[in-house]
């Protein structure tokens, strides 16, 4: 079986509190965004886990498909499987790319031995693999709250609206740039803001992480300036970053600007 696990983008994150497991409470709207790894499943002799493309710094056995299919075969008798993953989404860019990949092992998992588990029950498998994995299960845009595992539906389409999203190459560490955040009350409410023309989103939907870490990174700050240069009626970075983007609503594709070929670019629609 193959797979095209997607990343995701964050409209707006606020860090509004400490949890007492550590975790900090958030407020963010993820949508899908279509840049993707590939993951390919199939029954094997014994286990394997092969990857080619971006290197995933650490030990395989710790990559979040392993971890997806150990945590299945906790529960499940599963066969062996030979794991193939060809990673194309940046690592530490706030796009969410290995949580995705976990997610989309588990739905894989799931249809390829016939588990019939339920959405929501595959959705708290992917709790125990990392916040963000949740989102991936039904991959459709939501309000997030609490962890970032906990779900509002929102009435927002942004289908077919023109994206660029650059990396600059800066590996950003989750709970580093969590650490650099003071939690604090939302500065706007994000279903009324995002219901507004995205004109005026700049005013009133911000991320958290991007005052924090621009002040550190200058080029963060730079990439977006150049984003509304081109034309972008909204910028912002993603996540805890480091990858930037812009939309170009109204445009049948993002437009080619000079810091193309200087950084890691996806160019398309959404
Ligand atoms: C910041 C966000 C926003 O969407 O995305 P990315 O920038 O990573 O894509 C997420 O909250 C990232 O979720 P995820 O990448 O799954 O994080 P996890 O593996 O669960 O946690 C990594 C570390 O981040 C911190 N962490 C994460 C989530 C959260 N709600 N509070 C936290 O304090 C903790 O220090 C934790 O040890
Ligand atoms: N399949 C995978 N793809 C990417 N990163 C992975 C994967 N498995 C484990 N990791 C680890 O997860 C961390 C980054 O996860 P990722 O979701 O890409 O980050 P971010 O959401 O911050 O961009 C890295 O420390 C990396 O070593």
């Amino acid at each position: 079986m193959l797979v095209f696990p997607n990343a995701k983008l964050n409209l707006g994150l606020y860090v509004t509190g400490q949890r007492p497991d550590g975790f900090r409470n958030l407020e963010s709207v993820f949508v899908p965004l279509p840049w993707c790894d590939a993951l390919e499943m199939l029954p094997a002799a014994e286990n394997q886990l092969t990857l080619t493309g971006i290197p995933i710094p650490g030990d395989p056995a710790t990559n979040l498909c392993w971890r997806a299919y150990e945590l299945l075969k906790a529960d499940f008798n599963l066969p062996p499987i030979h794991m193939h993953l060809h990673k194309v989404v940046p690592i530490g860019a706030g796009l969410g790319g290995g949580s995705a990949d976990a997610a989309f092992a588990l739905r894989a998992l799931n249809e390829l031995f016939d588990l019939q588990l339920a959405m929501e029950t595959l959705e708290n498998y992917a709790r125990r693999l990392g916040s963000d994995c949740a989102f991936f299960i039904k991959n459709k845009p939501v309000l997030a709250h609490e962890k970032g595992d906990v779900f509002q539906p929102i009435d927002l389409n942004l289908t077919g609206t023109a994206c660029k999203v650059i990396y600059p190459g800066l590996h950003i560490g989750t709970a580093e740039a969590y650490a650099r955040v003071v939690p604090r009350p939302p500065r706007h409410n994000l279903r009324q803001s995002l219901a507004q023309p995205m004109e005026t989103w700049r005013e009133t939907v911000s991320n958290d992480f991007e005052e924090a870490l621009s002040s550190v990174y200058s080029v963060l700050a730079e990439l977006k300036q150049a984003l509304y240069a081109a034309g972008a009626a909204y910028a912002s970075l993603s996540g805890s970053g480091s990858a930037v983007y812009g939309l170009f609503p109204g445009r049948e594709l993002p437009p080619t600007m000079p810091l193309d070929g200087k950084y890691l670019v996806w160019d398309g629609l959404l």
